[in-house]
């Protein structure tokens, strides 16, 4: 029995053999004090063999069995005696933590469990064994189903797979990239990857953990595409996946060419209203830029695709820093509005009395006493494209009331106008707020909560999503080398562990943040942990290391906090002082703070700070 459980532990997971989740907690046991007359009768109405036996405070003490009572009463003890003297004090109970596979095989009909104070909670009957050695066996077909399952698909993939440990060392070949190479799949397995293929750098990758996707590869005479995949496990890189794809560049170019045909072809359609439109500075952001793909967040990608194709109203939700920004755009360029504008509007940086006439626009000489020309607002400038309005949570509730008779009517009447216009726009809202909370506390309307409401999409924290900062991280420093022109940089793998430990309180935008400070400080190739350390930790002096999470989750890392325990206590002062330095740019200003703009228009008007605009 010993021997079969050992063998196919490896089918579950540690916790899933521990005594306590097998052992029977509704059992028999008697306390010291009771007679022997008494204990023999529960035996026998129990059909038991023996007995656990405890103190008055559940301590267990040992077994009593009917064979020890018997043996009492043959030496003449009074059946009205106490048990105390007559039971086993020799047998060893089992720990509740014990793994069922290193426990020696059971003698008895059952054992009993205790605690770590010695407090019986239980027993194990060879009953709960045999169940578990049941259930192995039905895991152990479903597992072999499966295996049989990943070696035909393995085997039978066009693209080359190969599969190595964390020092390099081949544990896996498909027959694709084994035949491409000239190489006997058996021959490669145990081998350095460095020499079974030539010019790899999937052993570079174990040492950076930054995954490499889409490169340009010449192996055997040929240009093929490569990916390099690092696999973090725990915070630790166990092994790497090296993928090759050999129809990859030809491919490209004809979807490239494609995509560029589908973008001729296209016939943006055009406002109906004389507003002069501004063509797109940048390239549009579609879902290639948004980088994750941990499970949450390929759901979150995957309901945002999907309801880019339909003309309804989109809540997106999460944290700030998030992405809810990069994620509306991605649904614009990916929708039928993707032709027209995107306007993006941010609800908590408006000032409430303007909110109105920057929403709605105003007529010429709208204003007592105003000369001012008339000015189209954001739902006109929306027209045929998206409109996107953030931290809706912020919106005032008489401009809730407007606005969801803007969507309702599907018209706008501009500040002093006379006869509404319509237009035609595709909503999506945002907000970090507990938007259902406020409903209850009647500062947002319900009404207009369902009208937005009608997809959400709930975008999680990075801390939910540790799996993805590796990807984002070489995203990032890609992307911040091309823009300061520098040359491309490597990070340690310690410093993306350390990265993976953090809590990111800011996000995605926090991340952005510290790899921009290192990659512009960081005079060498490679960015190490001390130079991490340097950068971000340092400032924060009260943490004198990164060490636990529990350590990160005390003190909130973002810099408006450590600016704030640099010596200036007062919130007001440090936004007054870091506005001044900024010369009153809000954009740079709430950059430097680490906190979105939108905070920062928060906290000005929490502090009744205005400023010229
Ligand atoms: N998945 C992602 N891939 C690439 N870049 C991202 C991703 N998510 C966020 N970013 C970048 O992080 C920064 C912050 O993102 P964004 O402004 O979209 O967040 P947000 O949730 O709208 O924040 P807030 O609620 O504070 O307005 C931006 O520079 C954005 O481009």
């Amino acid at each position: 029995m010993r021997h079969n459980l050992v063998e196919h532990k490896e089918h579950f997971q540690r916790d899933e053999l521990e005594v306590a989740r097998w052992m029977k907690t509704d059992f028999v046991f008697l306390r010291n004090t009771t007679t022997l007359k008494d204990a023999a009768e529960l035996l026998i109405k129990n059909q038991l063999n023996e007995v656990p036996i405890v103190d008055e405070h559940q301590h267990f003490l040992g077994v009593l069995s009917l064979s020890m009572i018997m043996q009492s009463l043959l030496k003449d003890t009074s059946l009205a005696e106490s048990i105390e003297i007559h039971y086993d004090r020799r047998i060893k109970p089992l720990s509740f933590q014990e793994i069922l596979s290193d426990i020696s095989p059971l003698t008895k009909a059952s054992v009993p469990v205790v605690n770590n104070q010695n407090i019986l909670i239980g027993v194990l009957t060879q009953h709960e064994i045999l169940e578990v050695l049941a259930q192995t066996y039905h895991k152990m077909n479903l597992l072999e189903t499966k295996v049989e399952w990943f070696n035909v698909c393995f085997d039978n993939i066009y693209e080359g797979i190969i599969v190595v440990d964390k020092n390099g060392f081949v544990k896996m070949i498909n027959k694709a990239y084994s035949s491409y190479l000239g190489v006997e799949q058996g021959a490669a397995i145990g081998q350095h990857v460095v020499s079974v293929i030539e010019g790899t750098r999937l052993h570079i990758v174990l040492q950076t953990g930054i995954p490499e996707r889409n490169q340009v590869q010449f192996l055997q005479g040929q240009e093929v595409v490569a990916h390099r995949i690092p696999i973090w496990r725990n915070n630790e890189i166990i092994g790497g996946i090296g993928i090759l794809v050999f129809q990859g560049v030809s491919e490209l170019y004809r979807i490239f060419d494609r995509i560029q045909d589908l973008q001729v072809t296209k016939n943006p359609s055009l406002s109906n209203i004389n507003i002069e439109q501004q063509p797109p500075k940048e390239d549009p952001i579609t879902f290639a830029q948004v980088i994750g793909e941990s499970e949450s967040f390929a759901h979150a990608k995957n309901i945002a695709r999907r309801a880019a194709k339909s003309p309804a109203s989109i809540l997106i939700t999460g944290e700030s820093g998030v992405g809810k920004e990069i994620f509306t755009q991605a649904i614009h360029s990916l929708s039928n509005y993707s032709g027209g504008p995107f306007i993006s509007v941010n609800c908590a940086s408006i000032p409430e009395q303007l909110l109105e006439s920057e929403l709605f626009g105003y007529e010429e000489g709208a204003f007592t006493g105003s000369k001012k020309k008339g000015k189209p607002g954001k739902f006109l400038l929306a027209h045929k494209g998206t409109l996107f309005l953030d931290e809706i949570g912020d919106m005032p509730l008489h401009m809730q009331s407007k606005i969801l008779r803007v969507l309702q009517e599907r018209e706008v009447e501009p500040v002093g106008g006379s006869k509404p216009i319509s237009v035609d726009f595709r909503l999506i809202a945002a907000t970090n707020r507990p938007i259902e909370d406020m409903i209850k506390e009647n500062k947002f309307r319900e009404d207009l909560y369902y009208r937005l409401n009608v997809i959400p999409i709930f975008i999680p924290p990075l801390r939910e999503r540790k799996n993805d900062i590796p990807l984002l991280i070489g995203h990032f420093i890609k992307l911040i080398c091309k823009k300061y022109k520098i040359p491309s940089k490597e990070i340690s793998r310690e410093t993306v562990a350390a990265m993976m430990e953090y809590e990111w309180p800011g996000n995605i935008r926090e991340l952005v943040n510290v790899i921009e400070r290192l990659v512009t400080l960081v005079e060498g190739h490679d960015i190490y942990f001390d130079d991490f350390q340097r950068y971000f930790l340092e400032q924060k002096k009260q943490i004198p290391e990164f060490t636990t999470m529990e350590e990160t989750k005390l003190e909130s890392f973002n810099s408006f906090e450590s600016l704030k325990n640099a010596g200036l206590n007062k919130e007001k002062e440090l936004l007054l002082l870091i506005i001044k330095e900024e010369k009153g740019n809000k954009t740079r200003a709430a950059k430097k703070l680490g906190i979105s703009r939108a905070t920062l228009y928060n906290k000005l008007k929490e502090y009744n700070i205005e400023l010229s605009t």
